[in-house]
């Protein structure tokens, strides 16, 4: 559903990718993983169209996308939940979740509440009451609203406390049993070991290797070199 090939791109006269790749099948949850800096969320901007690449190709279902607007990505088909939690405060829960809905698709109310009674408990509070972990919720509930065909998350469970970030993986492993297809940023190796089908490491702009947990945890020289533990 989603291939990148030979992608480059960075800010200004800083190069950040060099030759990234990456490919990602219907159904699949894969990962992307490395060290600070190593160009994760860079990835994620440019084939978001928020960030134009100077090279390489983007492709969406077998069509073209690099360079395209964000909408224009959005309505291919790909929603995401950047990097530091962001919902509309002044509205309610509710409301933010009804604010990026697209009917027709799986994903409506009932079922968000079905997979968040929390969001349900505090439908009408406005959002920017909401503790951290609520709110983080709360996005990925409204990136679900749009009904993407794939999900990116961008490091999701940064900074919740543990019974949080416990919700939004056991959240993940639902979405994962239902066949949705999502690519995760994260840095917790253990969590994710339990609904990522394939990690991918990137270092310095490239993908340098990719696998199940499995490999990784049976390659322990492998972490040691590109993810620092
Ligand atoms: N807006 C920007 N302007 C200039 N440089 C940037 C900008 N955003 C990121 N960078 C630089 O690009 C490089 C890659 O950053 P990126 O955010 O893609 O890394 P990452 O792998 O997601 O790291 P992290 O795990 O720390 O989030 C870093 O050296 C960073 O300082």
């Amino acid at each position: 559903m989603l291939e990148v090939s030979g992608l480059q791109a960075g800010y200004g006269l800083s190069q950040v990718l060099f030759d990234m790749h990456l490919k990602i099948e219907q159904g699949e949850v894969v990962s992307l993983i490395g060290r600070n800096g190593m160009g994760k969320t860079t990835t994620v901007k440019s084939i978001m169209g928020l960030l134009k690449p100077s090279a390489g190709s983007i492709r969406i279902h077998g069509k073209e996308m690099r360079g395209a607007l964000p909408f224009r990505i959005a309505q291919a088909g790909l929603g995401l939940v950047p990097e530091g939690r962001r919902a509309f405060g002044s509205l309610s829960v509710k409301e933010n979740l009804l604010a990026t809905a697209t009917r027709g698709g799986k994903w409506d109310l009932a079922r968000i509440y079905k997979l968040f009674p929390r969001l349900e408990e505090r439908q009408e509070q406005l959002s920017r009451t909401l503790s951290g972990g609520e709110q983080q919720m709360l996005v990925v509930a409204r990136a679900l609203m749009t009904n993407p065909q794939l999900l990116i998350l961008d490091e999701a469970t940064e900074g919740l406390a543990p019974v949080i970030r416990e919700t939004i993986w056991n959240c993940l492993a639902t979405l994962k049993a239902e066949g949705e297809t999502i690519l995760v940023i994260d840095k917790n190796l253990k969590e994710m070991a339990r609904v990522v089908d394939r990690h991918h490491i990137i270092e310095k702009g490239r993908q340098v290797w990719q696998g199940t947990p499995e490999q990784l945890a049976a390659t322990p020289e492998l972490s040691h070199r590109y993810l620092g533990v």
